[in-house]
């Protein structure tokens, strides 16, 4: 008998994805034998709900949300050693992932879209205890994207980033930090520092080396001038895909690395748009942790 569990965030994006619940459900059970109806009410429902459906050897769990919901979910089975197959449906403003991974950021589109026929394995980071499927990041200028709200990006989507990023910059401030990897360590003043599964967000890629999913690396990026003006062109290189060409820009390809900062401050972690860890911290890929459903055509 094959069992699904499906997480639902009713409140997430335009609070209307309730809507689509029975669409989603009717194709559902087209695959699965019994689908185990699951709705988020408060902050780590989401990963209390996966790590169930591991301990009860669901096949998959679906999940409509945002980036905060999958991140929860992603957190609930990376610690388990069973783990469902998972399925991302966008029910958030911006659902970054699925960009990621080439599916529709319409939930009603994404649903067309739900094959049950192809999955991935993909690279799961881990930061201290914390799991991650993208990124993980600190700097001022990440307030650029914490700081847009949903209505913002809801119009504007990924401009609404970097209009943001622009309009941070003044406020950056840097962080003396050391980073060590392999054998290899340095220390610098860092104003972005960004470490990914993949070298992209959105669709805005920061290098052109071919990064996958499941390529068992994580990509670092660390911004490390003091200048305004020099950030300003970071930045855009950055957002244009040019760190190669940026001095400013570090940027590498490790398994493990650990940050640490040298200065008395809390700088706290982006992990996926949620603050979940600060420095000192150790980060890993976990290579082809979990297994996705990947959207037809892909
Ligand atoms: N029913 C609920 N009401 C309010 N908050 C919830 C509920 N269920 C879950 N949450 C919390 O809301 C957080 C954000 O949810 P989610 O990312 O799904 O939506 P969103 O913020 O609208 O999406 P996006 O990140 O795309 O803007 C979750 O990490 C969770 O902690």
């Amino acid at each position: 008998m094959k069992k699904c569990m499906l997480i639902e965030n009713p409140n997430s994006g335009d609070g209307k994805n309730d809507e689509f619940m029975e669409k989603l459900k009717e194709k559902l059970q087209d695959e699965f034998d019994e689908i185990i109806d699951k709705k988020t009410q408060k902050e780590n429902d989401g990963e209390n709900f996966a790590k169930t459906a591991c301990e009860e050897k669901f096949d998959s769990i679906f999940v409509v949300g945002g980036d905060g919901t999958f991140n929860e979910v992603i957190n609930g089975v990376s610690k388990m050693d069973y783990r469902p197959k998972i399925g991302l449906l966008p029910g958030g403003t911006n659902n970054t992932y699925m960009q990621l991974i080439g599916g529709s950021n319409d939930l009603c589109e994404a649903i067309e879209k739900l094959s049950f026929e192809k999955t991935k394995k993909v690279d799961i980071g881990k930061c201290n205890d914390t799991y991650f499927s993208y990124y993980v990041c600190f700097g001022k200028l990440i307030e650029a994207t914490t700081s847009t709200d949903s209505k913002e990006k809801e119009k504007l989507g990924g401009f609404a980033y970097v209009k943001n990023v622009l309009k941070t910059l003044p406020k950056d401030e840097t962080v003396d930090i050391k980073i060590e990897y392999e054998d290899k360590s340095f220390e610098c003043k860092a104003s972005l520092v960004y470490v990914m599964t993949v070298n992209k967000i959105g669709n805005l890629e920061f290098s052109k080396d071919k990064a996958d999913l499941s390529d068992g690396y994580l990509n670092v990026f660390v911004m490390t001038d003091e200048g305004i003006m020099s950030k300003v062109d970071a930045a855009k290189d950055m957002l244009f895909g040019k760190v190669d060409e940026n001095e400013n820009i570090k940027s590498f390809t490790c398994k493990k690395l650990s940050i640490k900062n040298l200065e008395d401050k809390k700088i706290e972690l982006d992990m996926d748009g949620e603050l979940n860890e600060q420095l000192p911290c150790q980060i890993e890929i976990l290579e082809k942790h979990v297994e996705i459903y990947m959207p037809k055509n892909n």
